[in-house]
């Protein structure tokens, strides 16, 4: 093993093994894929409760909807949502 060597496996030897290329072949598109389809079916707004674009404000609101109350602040985001319409 060289000198300074971690001992872990080189990576210019991984990145040209047929074996490694054999699994990204698959796994890499896969990950991106998963990705993508998270994200354009909108499933990631639901798992992380993020709004969608047109569900920052309610038709009539003039008033950026900004949290006010420090201490409050959880209630009034529940108050908030339990507004919206889902
Ligand atoms: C679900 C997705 C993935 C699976 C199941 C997977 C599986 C594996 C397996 C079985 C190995 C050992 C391969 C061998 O020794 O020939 C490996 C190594 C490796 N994979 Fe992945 N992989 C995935 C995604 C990724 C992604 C997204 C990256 C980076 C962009 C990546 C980078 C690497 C690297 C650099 C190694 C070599 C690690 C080492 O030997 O120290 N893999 N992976």
């Amino acid at each position: 093993m060289a000198a300074g060597s971690t001992g872990e496996r080189p990576f210019f030897e991984i990145v040209t093994s047929v074996r490694y290329w054999v699994i990204h072949a698959v796994t890499l598109p896969s990950i991106f894929l998963a990705g993508f389809l998270f994200v354009s079916t909108g499933l990631a707004y639901d798992a992380f409760g993020t709004p969608r674009p047109n569900e920052y404000y309610r038709s009539a609101e003039v008033r950026p909807p900004v949290v006010s109350d420090r201490y409050d602040s959880k209630l009034q985001i529940d108050e908030r949502l339990s507004t919206l319409t889902p």
